[in-house]
């Protein structure tokens, strides 16, 4: 068989030098081939195959030295067989044999060339057997193709030669058709233009939805360092608006019917195995239980240890389009949410409050761990699931609160409805002041004597100092070199020695953390007149979802005592209608808001009643902000000269 081999390569020498001459037709080379190929096989049975047996002296191994052990020769090649090309090398040096090919055509480049490249590939043995109808001159039966009655003629014996393989039946294969076939794997969809899109709904929003302004946030509160306020693009947002934003919805539609949240509609979730589920069937319900999947047949399943199938809870299956950062992506920090939800829930003043109004036997209620996936009574009506990090702005506490309500920088509005000489040199108490700005563009342009902004978020009020310096003139903030800051701090306001106290910005202003909210009758009679001028601007429907009714006529109650006589009480409600939209923030508020019974638009009249003593009420006018959210009517209540101290 090798001597087979050699004599077919060596043959294809020739064949190819003859085709480089134009003499013969693939055809007739390829038949030529055969033939001889056949009478070699014949002298081979003679046993004329061995190199002793043909006498010639050359070489019939293929490529390669034979084993001495087996008795064969064995022949090491000289080492200056380079020197002398020509020369036989004997045996195992099969490749020389071609140089000294009779039929070798020498001379020219075209020689050179060959000659080379027939030394280095391995002999080519052409093929004899062929599969599904092939030949030499179509081994692939392409012509088949060409002519249905030859391809069937053809294949007709096929199988005794190449019996089509058995196809192994794997069972049925799961085919997930993307959303968009046209790109299947999201990727047209990059973060970037995801981001805007959903920056555009936003501030269609705000716009068009009243309460929706209180969606925003101050930058500052989380940057520190800038002085800029921008829109709210911080996802943390999309908690509220998902939550009960019906900025769609006519009016009187959200009063109590629950929308179809995003996370509601039917979203067909592929698994790896081909499996498909969607999420409509087999969620978490309103009331944050889960709902068994109502179709088995699209459940995935695995084996128990028995071997058996079982089918697998859907709570243990991590979506893949819900991935378990989902949250972090939004740029919501679940761990920061929750820490910062603490740091206002157990605040002193926020847990005295608690322990004041929690029956005994209702006193789990108002934990912020227990607010959410609480489990409904039996036959009771489902109560919502309260989210965890709904919770975290469940006072208004919104830290961009600014940036949303002015972006552009522009000064707050609602200043303007205010004149000066209600504030110089007087006592002013801001309470709910958030981030401060308003608070600080008081204390600097109407030169109180001192204006306090307290606020019941810590974080809040610790932003509200840091921002002092952002309001001071350009020379004296550039007087503290920023390195200063940096390494020291912020820098603080003045301090207060005994009534002395420096009226000018900014040792005018002190923030302070603080819940306002008095948790007793007790605590309203003993409050002491202290201010000229107080402020609760954008603040009722906190204070009213998280404390209900009584807490809020108790804190109209404080402020008229607060004030001395003649004071003012600037008061900015928030309208019944918004607060709907807040109302499942946590398990307190959603209890709250369905015992409210006085509502905001009987404020004025309260205030005014004997009950609390104001003597007059006026609405505060001036140009209104850009947002519809914004426009809330602006009132003051001014408590009688004469009314006793
Ligand atoms: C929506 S913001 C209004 C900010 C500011 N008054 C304004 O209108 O520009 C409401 C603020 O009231 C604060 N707040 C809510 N309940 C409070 C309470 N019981 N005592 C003090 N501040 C409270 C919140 O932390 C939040 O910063």
């Amino acid at each position: 068989m090798a001597a087979t081999e050699s004599i077919v390569a060596s043959q294809e020498v020739n064949v190819s030098m003859d085709i480089l001459d134009g003499k013969q037709t693939l055809l007739e080379v390829v038949e030529e081939v055969e033939g001889q190929s056949q009478e070699l096989a014949n002298h081979g049975r003679d046993g004329l195959s061995t190199p002793e047996a043909r006498g010639d002296g050359q070489s019939f191994l293929p490529n390669q030295e034979r084993d001495g052990k087996n008795g064969a020769t064995s022949q090491v090649r000289p080492a200056n067989h380079h020197a002398d090309r020509n020369q036989p090398l004997g045996r195992g040096h099969f490749k020389r044999r071609h140089a000294s090919s009779s039929h070798f055509k020498r001379g020219g480049p075209h020689h050179l060339k060959w000659r080379r490249k027939t030394v280095e590939t391995e002999p080519i043995v052409l093929p004899s057997d062929f599969l599904l109808g092939g030949n030499i001159t179509d081994p692939l039966n392409l012509n088949s193709m060409q002519d249905e009655e030859v391809n069937r003629m053809l294949n007709a014996k096929t199988p005794t030669s190449s019996p089509l393989p058995n196809r192994t039946v794997v069972g049925d294969v799961g085919l997930i058709i993307p959303g968009d076939v046209t790109d299947p794997l999201h990727l047209n969809q990059t973060p970037r233009s995801g981001k805007k899109r959903r920056h555009k709904r936003r501030r269609r929003r705000s716009e068009g939805d009243l309460d929706d302004s209180e969606h925003y946030i101050d930058e500052e509160a989380t940057e520190g360092i800038t002085t800029g306020c921008k829109p709210l693009v911080m996802d943390s947002k999309e908690s509220f608006s998902k939550e009960g934003c019906p900025e769609h919805i006519p009016e009187g539609k959200d009063k109590e019917k629950e929308r179809v949240s995003p996370k509601d509609k039917v979203s067909p979730v592929s698994f790896s195995h081909g499996h498909k589920r969607t999420r409509h069937n087999s969620g978490r319900t309103d009331d944050g239980q889960v709902t068994p999947v109502s179709d088995t047949n699209h459940t995935p399943k695995r084996r128990s240890k028995s071997g058996e199938k079982e089918m697998i809870p859907m709570e243990e299956i991590v979506s893949p389009v819900i991935s378990p950062d989902h949250e972090k992506r939004r740029g919501v920090e679940p761990t920061r949410i929750v820490s910062r939800a603490l740091l206002i829930e157990n605040h002193p003043s926020t847990k005295e409050h608690r322990s004041h109004r929690r029956t005994p036997d209702k006193g789990r209620g108002n934990h912020v761990g227990s607010q959410h996936k609480k489990q409904p009574e039996q036959g009771a009506p489902s109560a919502p699931h309260f989210r965890p990090k709904d919770q975290v702005f469940q006072y208004g506490n919104y830290d961009r609160y600014y940036g949303y309500r002015n972006p552009a920088k522009e000064e707050d509005v609602r200043l303007s409805y205010f004149r000066p000489d209600w504030f110089k040199n007087l006592d002013v108490l801001d309470i709910g002041c958030n981030a401060g700005h308003l608070t600080l563009s008081i204390a600097r342009d109407y030169a109180p004597r001192k204006i306090v902004g307290m606020d019941i978020d810590q974080n809040l009020i610790r932003v509200a100092r840091r921002n002092i310096r952002h309001y001071l003139a350009p020379e004296a903030r550039d007087s503290f070199p920023v390195s200063m800051a940096i390494q020291y701090g912020p820098m603080a306001a003045g301090g207060l020695v005994g009534d002395q106290v420096a009226t000018q910005f900014p040792n005018n202003v002190f923030f302070t953390q603080a819940n306002y909210v008095p948790d007793s009758d007790s605590r309203v009679q003993s409050q002491q007149p202290e201010y000229d001028v107080i402020l609760a601007l954008s603040l009722t429907k906190w204070i009213h979802l998280n404390w209900g009714d009584a807490a809020m006529k108790r804190t109209f109650q404080r402020v008229f005592r607060q004030l001395r006589p003649g004071g003012r009480f600037i008061v900015e409600p928030q309208p019944w209608k918004s607060y709907g939209r807040k109302k499942k923030l946590t398990e307190r508020i959603f209890t709250n808001y369905k015992q409210i019974q006085f509502r905001p638009h009987q404020f004025v009249a309260y205030l005014l009643s004997a009950e609390v003593g104001f003597s007059s009420c006026r609405q505060l006018e001036g140009p209104r902000n850009k947002s519809k959210g914004f426009h809330r009517p602006v009132y003051m209540l001014t408590k009688s000269p004469a009314a006793p101290p």
